[in-house]
């Protein structure tokens, strides 16, 4: 089964409809962005993700000892992290009790043959959050083993992306909203359709 993540959930209603979906995982981003909440606003939500559901907090641009206490603060035990520099990084977060997820921004320079110790390898566009897609089938943009697809996906572009590049993940924000930040329950669900559909073929 392909692992689901849904990002820049901002609202009650919409981290319950995820839960409901049978997502893998909920994005909470607490970096700048339209969809930015609160550590405070993040807890609230985080409450409401049962335990079948991982949270994760998004993060860019932050300093480390910011990523733990904001962490701390909401109760989340896994971060995505859009900028981490070096191994020594990764055993902070790692020290401070989370699960790290590396992301790298396609063509922004980040090897993602160099493995700095994180649980998990996440692949975005060339902007995070921006929706923009990348060429999935280039073989040296695409890790080996257990990763995440993120950038631009939808409920019409998923199965394609993940046989395509071969994901054991995806994870969309864009790809399910209405509006930018507002997301929709119509497109969250036909995501979720989407990759399941996929997944029996
Ligand atoms: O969603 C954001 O606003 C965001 C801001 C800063 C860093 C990461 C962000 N989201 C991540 O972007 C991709 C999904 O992007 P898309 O909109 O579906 O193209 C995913 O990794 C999110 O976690």
């Amino acid at each position: 089964m392909t692992f689901i993540k849904m990002c820049g959930l901002r609202d009650e209603a919409t981290v319950d409809l995820a839960v409901d979906l049978g997502v893998d995982a909920v994005g909470f981003v607490l970096a700048d962005s339209p969809r930015r909440v609160s550590a405070a606003q993040a807890a609230k939500l985080r409450s409401r993700v049962t335990e079948r559901t991982v949270a994760v907090g998004v993060y860019v641009k932050m300093s480390l000892d910011d990523i733990v206490a904001t962490a701390r603060a909401a109760d989340l035990d896994h971060v995505q992290v859009h900028d981490l520099r070096s191994a020594d990084d990764v055993r902070l977060l790692h020290d401070a009790g989370l699960t790290v997820i590396r992301a790298v921004n396609n063509g922004a320079g980040a090897s993602v043959s160099e493995d700095l110790g994180a649980d998990l390898l996440l692949v975005d566009g060339a902007v995070a959050g921006a929706g923009v897609t990348w060429d999935w089938q280039d073989r040296s943009a695409v890790p080996r083993g257990r990763w995440i697809l993120a950038g631009g996906l939808t409920p019409e572009n998923v199965a394609r992306a993940v046989e395509t590049s071969g994901a054991w993940g995806v994870d969309v924000s864009s790809g399910i909203e209405s509006g930018r930040g507002i997301k929709s329950p119509e497109l969250m669900t036909a995501f979720a359709n989407a990759v399941r559909k996929a997944d029996v073929r």
